[in-house]
């Protein structure tokens, strides 16, 4: 388990798709980050102070779940912030990331860090996801976005059977996919690295597991 700012960073370094690039990326992303939260509140003061351990690498434990050599669009519903949607990007800069977010300050923020940080890889879709055209897509990742029933709801339309779902749910998780009706079958609660009470619901509606890298 990852405690501090310290472990957060030191973890980060281990991970084979943070290379010196990445890591400025990231360094960026939390810059503008601390500043644009002056202007907006986009995350609380308090997570802002653990920054490393509370969103990047709360974000970029999301790679350990993805199978070696998948490939395709990866979505991230209600990004926000940029969490994890924008670190996902960072750290996969072959990858395609749409970012899905609906408040104009917030689209503006995802537009603007992108650009900043040299993202060329994100499309930021600044609408509702219920707007959102109907596309199969890879990846679907979703942090602090709906109830997962609501979620899989608004969101299964663009899944294929083997779209992996990453979904960190913190404390809820267990029970959130005790409560679902349908497809409870195809997901599975990983634990959380950041947070010793939290999970992360992994998954495919195919019923496959994610396969650590
Ligand atoms: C609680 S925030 C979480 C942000 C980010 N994922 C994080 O974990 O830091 C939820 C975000 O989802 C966005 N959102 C909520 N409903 C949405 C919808 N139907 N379509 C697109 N975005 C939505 C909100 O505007 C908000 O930015």
């Amino acid at each position: 388990m990852i405690a501090n700012e310290e472990a957060a960073r030191s973890w980060l370094r281990s991970r084979p798709e943070v290379d010196k690039a990445a890591t400025v990326r990231l360094e960026n992303l939390v810059a503008l980050l601390s500043a644009e939260n002056q202007r907006q509140n986009l995350v609380s003061a308090a997570s802002l102070e653990q920054v490393w351990l509370r969103h990047i690498v709360d974000s970029a434990q999301l790679l350990a779940h993805v199978p070696r050599g998948t490939s395709g669009a990866w979505m991230d519903l209600g990004t926000g912030a940029g969490f994890p949607g924008l670190v996902i990007a960072a750290l996969r800069p072959e990858t395609a990331v749409l970012l899905v977010e609906s408040r104009t300050r917030r689209i503006e923020w995802l537009s603007r860090a992108a650009a900043e940080i040299g993202l060329t890889n994100v499309r930021v879709c600044g609408q509702r996801l219920e707007a959102v055209e109907t596309r199969p897509v890879s990846v679907i990742s979703a942090r602090a976005f709906a109830p997962l029933d609501r979620l899989l709801e608004l969101s299964a339309r663009f899944s294929t059977r083997d779209t992996l779902w990453l979904l960190p749910k913190g404390r809820s998780a267990k029970q959130e996919l005790e409560d679902l009706r349908t497809w409870r079958h195809a997901f599975h609660v990983e634990q959380s690295i950041t947070d010793p009470q939290a999970g992360i619901i992994v998954g495919t509606l195919a019923g496959g597991k994610g396969r650590p890298t």
